[in-house]
């Protein structure tokens, strides 16, 4: 039912069943929302779905009804929207203009040029009859009325936090998406990050200037952490007569995104705040992947190799590679996963023990009993638990992220002294650090195409006059997401998911869950 719905152009709202929120939530978009009111969700297994920020009834998606249409017909199944920010929520006078995407050749033979504003995408697929239908999306992509007129925008691009492969592809299709769809000409790119709004130089991007850099990794606008100071970026913006500010980061980007769109609502600019999810560890959440998540998994299987002919040509070889994820082991997992010559993948989400039946230590001697070698697959946020009494274990880098210790290097210390001092056992350690290299590529072609999405449907969002999102890919199809929902919870590999108990049974490694004290 709620594939039919992310999909069907021509939805209707109808059901029989009761409705389950009362009628003040019942109020036509996009005049309704404010998103200084989100609350928490709560995604505990045990309660029900339906406690989203800002839930709205199915009949109120359709701007053109009124409350009064709706009144008699109270009953939606439990659908909840959760909607993001409109500039007319605090501008309600603001014209509009025809999307002259109306009139580009690209769209001239697609059936539905604008998405209607009845779609949505439903956050869960999976759904037994009966159940509510829950949280949905606003589905991304043009709109028939567009709240700037192309000559008046000037837009401008910052990359914050860590690198990616990818990122100069959304900076690419930003750019050539807003010139060739909208027939901009404006754009500013941010050097350095968010401090760069007040401290750095700018730069003029045109499709020509970016014409050939998603073949580059890195980030032609440089990026940063720290120097997040929500007034005097916001000062800059106003100054330089920015109007639509697209913001390419991670978690904590998308923080100081939300924090930018408060401000700016408050000053009642009209500018749109638009987020795209940056980050390699995939951590985010609510989206179904991070863009240049692929490639980075794809260059990690290029160390796992290395690590597997090393230990592979010698004698009782031990290979521990260690990789990116600070809180979320997902590169690790699925490296293992494609790999298939890991015989051990540690994450941050599963604590693991040396020591005893059941531990690393008795796993990694049968390996080497069976196969003379063993590789462990390691997330650097792994087991950080054993390192937090040192020195060191507090500091943290300039945006307040804690500085992890080099688990990889204690434990290989730790598995050399095991078998040659305990257990009198000569081993070949092997340690594989590729931490900065399956980062700084460029991004793969799937990542590509996934780039060039998440940048149109942000230029799309933002002509909209929608501001405060975050764009991206919902069960595959593109969303606009309320930024604070994104960023009120971390996305980590759930244990008790089928895709960890996927890696157990391909590995077959210990689970570390009967630890015997
Ligand atoms: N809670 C927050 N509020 C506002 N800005 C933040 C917040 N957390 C981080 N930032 C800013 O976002 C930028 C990137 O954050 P960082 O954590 O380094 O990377 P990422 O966004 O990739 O997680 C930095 O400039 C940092 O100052
Ligand atoms: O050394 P840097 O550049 O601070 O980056 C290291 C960290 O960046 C990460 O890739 C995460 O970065 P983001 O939070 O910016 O996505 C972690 O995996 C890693 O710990
Ligand atoms: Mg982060």
């Amino acid at each position: 039912m709620d594939l039919q719905l992310a999909s069907s152009p021509n939805l209707h709202f109808s059901s029989t069943k009761t409705l389950p929120f009362p009628s003040r939530f019942h109020k036509p978009l996009p005049f309704s929302t404010n998103f200084t009111y989100y609350k928490p969700i709560n995604y505990s297994k045990n309660k029900p779905l339906i406690t989203g920020y800002h839930p709205i009834r199915a009949q109120s998606l359709n701007p053109n009804s009124t409350p009064s249409d709706n009144d008699d017909d109270d009953d939606d199944d439990g659908f909840v929207l959760e909607d993001v920010p409109h500039l007319t929520n605090y501008l309600p006078d603001l014209p509009t203009y025809p999307n002259p995407l109306e009139y580009s050749q690209a769209y001239a033979i697609v059936k539905n040029t604008f998405v209607s504003p009845e779609d949505v995408l439903a956050y869960q697929i999976v759904v037994q009859r009966g159940s509510p239908r829950g949280v949905h999306f606003r589905r991304a992509g043009p709109r028939e009325k567009v709240y700037f007129k192309p000559e008046e925008v000037r837009a401008c691009i910052v990359t914050c936090g860590g690198l990616c492969p990818g990122i100069n592809t959304v900076i690419r299709e930003i750019v050539c998406g807003l010139n060739y769809m909208y027939g901009v000409n404006n754009i500013l790119g941010i050097e350095g990050g968010y401090k760069g709004f007040y401290s750095r130089n700018t730069m003029e991007l045109s499709p020509k200037i970016v014409n050939d850099i998603h073949k580059r990794g890195g980030t032609i606008l440089q990026t940063s952490r720290g120097g997040h100071d929500t007034n005097k970026i916001v000062d800059n913006i106003q100054d330089r007569g920015i109007n639509q500010v697209y913001i390419i980061g991670g978690d904590g980007t998308q923080k100081g995104a939300a924090a930018i769109s408060k401000e700016v609502e408050r000053r009642r600019l009209h500018v749109a705040v638009a987020g795209i999810p940056k980050t390699i560890d995939n951590d985010i959440a609510v989206i179904d992947k991070s863009f240049g998540f692929d490639t980075a998994v794809e260059e990690a299987q290029r160390a796992i190799n290395a690590a597997h002919v090393e230990v592979e040509s010698v004698d009782n070889g031990i290979g521990i590679v260690k990789l990116m994820g600070r809180y979320s082991g997902f590169i690790a997992m699925f490296a293992t996963l494609a790999s298939r010559d890991v015989d051990c993948c540690l994450i941050p989400e599963s604590p693991f023990y040396l020591e005893g039946e059941g531990g690393l230590f008795e796993f990694v001697q049968q390996r080497l009993k069976e196969n003379r070698h063993v590789v462990i697959v390691l997330a650097e946020g792994a087991g950080q638990d054993f390192l937090s009494g040192s020195e060191n274990a507090t500091e943290k880098d300039a945006s307040g992220n804690k500085l992890l210790l080099d688990i990889g290097l204690w434990l290989t210390q730790k598995i050399k002294d095991h078998f040659t001092t305990v257990k009198g056992m000569a081993v070949n350690m092997k340690y594989i650090d590729p931490t900065y290299m399956i980062r700084a590529v460029p991004s793969n072609a799937s990542d590509n195409i996934y780039c060039t999405l998440l940048a149109q449907s942000a230029v799309h969002g933002a002509m909209a006059g929608y501001t405060g999102f975050t764009v991206g890919p919902v069960n595959s199809r593109h969303a606009y997401i309320p930024i604070g929902h994104v960023t009120e919870a971390t996305n980590v590999v759930k244990l008790t998911d089928r895709m960890w108990a996927r890696l157990l049974a391909s590995t077959n490694q210990p689970t570390f869950l009967n630890k015997h004290e």
